[in-house]
């Protein structure tokens, strides 16, 4: 059974509203997301619905593949990415990069 909700931290609401965030990295518990599937977002605070996100895909990434284009597509710096990253998955290697369309 694919996720259907999935929770982003506030500081990265502005940036998925405006369409300047367009994926998302995770982990191994975070990954079962079906392409194509509507998912509801809210934050992870508060739990305070923002949005939904149409799944695009999920593909496997290890953290030392990290580029550029993911950063951009973050809206990030590589170095700002590989911090975030590091910070909310410490030492995890496998990750996986989901994209999605904001739907409303
Ligand atoms: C709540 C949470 O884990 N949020 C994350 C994690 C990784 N990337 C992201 O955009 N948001």
């Amino acid at each position: 059974m694919s996720l259907s909700k999935i929770t982003f931290f506030e500081r990265f609401e502005a940036d998925i509203l405006s369409g300047k965030k367009t994926i998302t990295i995770r982990d191994e518990a975070e990954k079962d997301y079906a392409p194509n599937s509507v998912v509801q977002v809210s934050t992870y605070e508060n739990d305070r619905w923002f949005c939904a996100l149409k799944i695009q895909s999920v593909d496997a990434i290890a953290f030392s593949q990290l580029s550029e284009f993911h950063a951009q597509q973050e809206n990030m710096t590589l170095p700002e990415l590989k911090n975030v990253i590091q910070e909310i998955y410490p030492d995890v290697e496998r990750l996986y990069v989901i994209s999605y369309e904001l739907i409303g």
